[in-house]
């Protein structure tokens, strides 16, 4: 294995973080785990179908054991890799939030903590852009990495935010979410590696603004129907695999 797991985090315990993307949906995969504890355990947030080769490859460079095959939400935009990666990569666990109403092996709710070796994540309860979003941050304590870490989906996104017309969404509720973890949430929290909360509160473009400025920008955001909401949904109800649900 080269020297590219170093990371700027001021730790005893030393964390990987890679960022990888998906580019037909835009959408950020996360690979966290504890390199200094002996078995390397692993985990990856937002896998994509299409892309889980291509995890489970860097997953195997770094000679990691990948325990933990996690959701932040049910997507709309693409079709979970968790499924997959669970028939790939025998006794990973695949996880989403309770609230989603959707079938896992580990069901999180706010507050549960996911331990991989001797670093763990933080569940949050963060609805709104879908019912059962979640965000998972990096574990606070001072065996735990620093600056800790926000995987908000899309709950929060770098000067912007998920929308919230559909699966449950709540323009009110998103807002209370984001403004009440917020204070919650150390502002040197990153988020999509570039961004904090803190600088998020005072520069992006929706959420800056009142409840009621919010609510009517979210409302006339005039997006156009995802193209694969109908067939990811679904089958994001059941890790990403919709013929098959007893591998869930
Ligand atoms: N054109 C895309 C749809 C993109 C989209 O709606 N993305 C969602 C996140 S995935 S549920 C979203 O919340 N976007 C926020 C925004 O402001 O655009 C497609 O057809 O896939
Ligand atoms: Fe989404």
């Amino acid at each position: 294995m080269g020297s590219s797991e170093t990371s700027s985090y001021s730790s005893p315990k030393k964390i990987l973080f890679r960022q990888l993307f998906e580019k037909e949906s835009s959408t950020y995969t996360y690979l966290l785990a504890d390199v200094s504890h002996p078995d390397r355990p692993a985990l990856l947030i937002d896998p994509v179908d299409k892309t889980v080769d291509r995890d489970l490859s860097l997953v195997q460079e770094l000679e990691l054991k990948l325990i933990y095959a996690m959701n932040t939400h049910v997507h709309a935009d693409h079709v979970t890799g968790t499924g997959l990666i669970k028939g790939k990569v025998p006794g990973v666990k695949s996880v989403i939030s309770k609230a989603s109403g959707s079938k896992a092996d580990l069901l999180i709710e706010p507050g549960d903590k996911i331990h991989f070796g001797n670093l763990f994540l933080e569940v949050r309860a963060t609805p709104g852009h879908t019912f059962g979003c979640v965000t998972y941050v990096t574990g606070d304590g001072p065996d735990q990495p620093q600056p800790r870490m926000a995987f908000t989906g899309d709950a929060l996104l770098i000067r912007g935010c998920g929308r919230t017309d559909f699966q449950g969404g709540s323009s009110q509720q998103l807002y209370k979410s984001v403004h009440s973890q917020a204070r919650i949430l150390d502002s040197q929290l990153l988020l999509r590696n570039v961004s904090t909360v803190g600088e998020e509160l005072l520069y992006n473009s929706r959420l800056t603004k009142d409840e009621e400025t919010f609510k009517g920008i979210m409302e006339n955001l005039n997006l156009s129907y995802p193209k694969m909401i109908d067939i990811a949904v679904p089958a994001n109800m059941v890790c990403g695999l919709q013929a098959t649900t007893s591998e869930i």
